[in-house]
């Protein structure tokens, strides 16, 4: 199988210089339209798909983004792993702004968004017990060093709702107590989906700022996330450069599982599913339905 990988891009994050035949390709999903059209080309010999998450011009609020729509898109587009890069507080002294983080698991407290490609009709469960992918966690992780980028590996992230940040309260408890790494409005459930659709699926958390926990950094403002967003994202574009020559143009089966996420997944009877939901699975789960 050919690698084909798919980059999300964040916060910051609206193009992917460097691609060779680029063009803006406009892909309909049973899901609607995903954030904006999708810059299909290739780097170093590997197919690439980027896709905006907020839209160019950052049309998109984190509630709005429409999930389901960005990761059908990547799938049907024939992509095998996705790398999202997003930009996130720090919850970690030691994880500083301009530092990237792999993220290793993540507590979802989002709540006002489609969680599932699945529902009635066709009830499927898969494990989000290990949320990224290993390996290409690895090759995220030697992408950033390449890019000459301060990486830690691992890392639980805090999906919030957003838009609005946290306040004091919630930021001491999810550093506190909770023990999250990092704050962001936007990996869940963009994750769950990725498993949903069998997508090797690694988070790169672009370190923006303290979000509002730390003594000596005031609250979190977002004239000082835009002030990192610049330098971020130039580090994430060679990041990414540094990713086909690391993973390679052909694919090998996921040692970890993320391509075989639905093989006992699905609930409901053959005989019991609703035809209109199985038709609009067809990118997602027509590996196994
Ligand atoms: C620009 S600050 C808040 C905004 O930035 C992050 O977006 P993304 O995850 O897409 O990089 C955060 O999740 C919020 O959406
Ligand atoms: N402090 C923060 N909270 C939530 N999302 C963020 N994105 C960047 N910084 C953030």
């Amino acid at each position: 199988m050919q690698t084909k990988i798919g980059i999300i891009g964040g916060s910051g994050l609206y193009d992917l210089a460097g691609l060779e035949n680029a063009e803006w390709q406009v892909v309909d999903t049973p899901w609607g339209a995903p954030s904006d059209a999708i810059r299909v080309g290739d780097l170093g010999g590997v197919p690439m798909a980027f896709l905006p998450r907020h839209g160019r011009g950052h049309v998109h609020s984190p509630s709005t983004v429409p999930y389901r729509a960005n990761i059908d898109a990547l799938k049907r587009l024939g992509c095998t792993d996705i790398i999202s890069v997003s930009a996130c507080g720090s919850f970690r002294e030691e994880m500083a702004p301009g530092d990237f983080v792999i993220i290793s698991d993540f507590i979802d407290r989002t709540f006002a968004r489609d969680k599932s490609f699945f529902g009635t009709g066709c009830v499927a469960h898969v494990s989000v017990a290990h949320p990224v992918c290993p390996r290409l966690g690895d090759v995220a992780e030697a992408a950033a060093i390449q890019a000459g980028v301060t990486v830690h590996r691992g890392g639980t992230y805090l999906a919030m709702e957003g838009p609005q940040f946290s306040s004091m309260a919630e930021s001491k408890l999810y550093r506190d107590v909770w023990g999250c790494d990092v704050i962001g409005m936007t990996n869940m459930p963009e994750a769950k989906l990725a498993r949903e659709a069998e997508l090797c699926y690694a988070s790169v958390a672009m370190i923006t700022d303290y979000d509002s926990w730390h003594p000596d950094h005031g609250t979190v403002d977002i004239a000082d996330i835009i002030a990192t967003l610049g330098a971020n994202s130039d580090a994430a574009k060679a990041m990414i450069a540094a990713v086909p020559a690391l993973l390679g143009p052909d694919r090998a089966p996921c040692p970890h599982g993320c391509d075989r996420a639905l093989e006992h997944a699905i609930m409901t009877a053959p005989d019991a599913r609703d035809a209109t939901l199985v038709a609009k699975l067809d990118a997602v789960a027509g590996r196994v339905l």
